[in-house]
């Protein structure tokens, strides 16, 4: 049984078709990153999980429980952690009067380990925490009953780089103890280091799912080359190199020192790739990893003709 299974899930506001037919699985024991931009309908997928709205149409299960049916879930909820976007707890209590809540509905057998790692403060007022320090009582609170399934809206949003190392160790570890975890996140470079499979979501539809060496593998690389003397556009001639930039970068005045810089992102095969680049001249050349965000960017462009060309990703 998968730890979550989605299924034909619809969401109408009215004016707004949050989640259109989206339908994925999340298997046991997996990192699941759920990604998208802002609006995207990452939340609303959330909070249906979690039971806190009804689907228009579709549905689905969490740990084998119907979110439509309240019983079944709330049940299947004692075994879940959940850390919404903006987590709003009482303003007026303490961290560890909001803890000692959670803890009488569904236990806190591991919370003297996580308070060790996230650290929070315990003795304020929920209203004079920062951002946050908010969201470290979230990370122990969503955990610290020792659920089989975690759900987090945006988990990283407010910690420091040095807590979002720590996240990132925990959530592995917590992979290899066989916890499941779905997060929601627009961070790459996160997901990258976390997740197993990654869904991406965009106006309310999913557009992939896959894994995250899949994703790594189809985002191709960064070529950049220098030759000597001038290069026409038509010279890139090479299928699977998109948006080339050419560019004069020295001694633009002096023929005899004039240099031109070549660069785009490569998805084809690379022993074309080194047959194209025999052709010239060269003077230097290097090829890296295209950055994470260059495949974003062919999922999350508005421009039709960026998301329509997947035959040479
Ligand atoms: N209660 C609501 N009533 C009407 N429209 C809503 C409601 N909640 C969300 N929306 C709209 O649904 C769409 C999806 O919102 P959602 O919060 O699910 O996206 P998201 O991917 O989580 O975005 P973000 O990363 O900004 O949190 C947005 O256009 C949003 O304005």
């Amino acid at each position: 049984m998968s730890a979550i299974e989605v299924s034909g899930l619809t969401k109408d506001y009215g004016d707004v078709l949050a989640n259109d037919d989206v339908e994925f699985d999340v298997e046991a024991g997996e990192v699941f990153g759920y990604l998208g931009p802002n609006g995207a309908g990452k939340t609303t997928t959330i909070r249906t999980l979690m039971g806190f709205q009804s689907p228009t149409d579709g549905t689905a299960t969490v740990l084998g429980a119907d979110v439509r049916e309240e019983s079944e879930l709330v049940a299947a909820k004692r075994r879940i952690g959940y850390l919404p976007a903006n987590p709003a707890f009482d303003e007026t209590a303490t961290g560890r009067e909001v803890l000692d809540l959670h803890a009488s509905i569904k236990g806190d057998e591991r919370r003297e380990e996580l308070l060790e790692l996230f650290e929070p403060p315990l003795d304020r007022p929920i209203r004079d925490y920062s951002t946050g320090n908010v969201q470290k009582l979230g990370l122990v609170q969503a955990f610290m009953h020792d659920p089989d399934l975690v759900v987090m809206d945006e988990p990283t949003s407010g910690l420091d780089p040095l807590l979002q190392r720590r996240f990132n160790e925990f959530v592995r570890e917590e992979r290899d103890r066989g916890t499941t975890v779905f997060l929601s996140s627009h961070v790459l470079s996160e997901v990258r280091q976390i997740c197993d499979r990654v869904g991406i979501i965009r106006e309310g539809r999913m557009v992939a799912v896959e894994t995250v060496a899949d994703l790594l593998g189809r985002s191709g690389k960064s070529v950049h080359f220098r030759v000597a003397g001038d290069i026409d556009p038509e010279e890139i001639d090479l299928a699977g190199a998109h948006d080339p930039v050419i560019e004069r970068v020295e001694a633009p005045d002096d023929e005899a020192r004039r240099v031109t810089e070549v660069s785009f992102t490569y998805t084809g095969d690379v022993n074309e790739l080194a047959d194209f680049l025999a052709g010239f001249d060269l003077l230097e050349f290097d090829v890296e990893e295209a950055p994470l965000e260059d495949v974003f960017m062919r999922f999350y462009g508005d421009d039709e003709s960026e998301q329509s060309d997947g035959g040479d990703r």
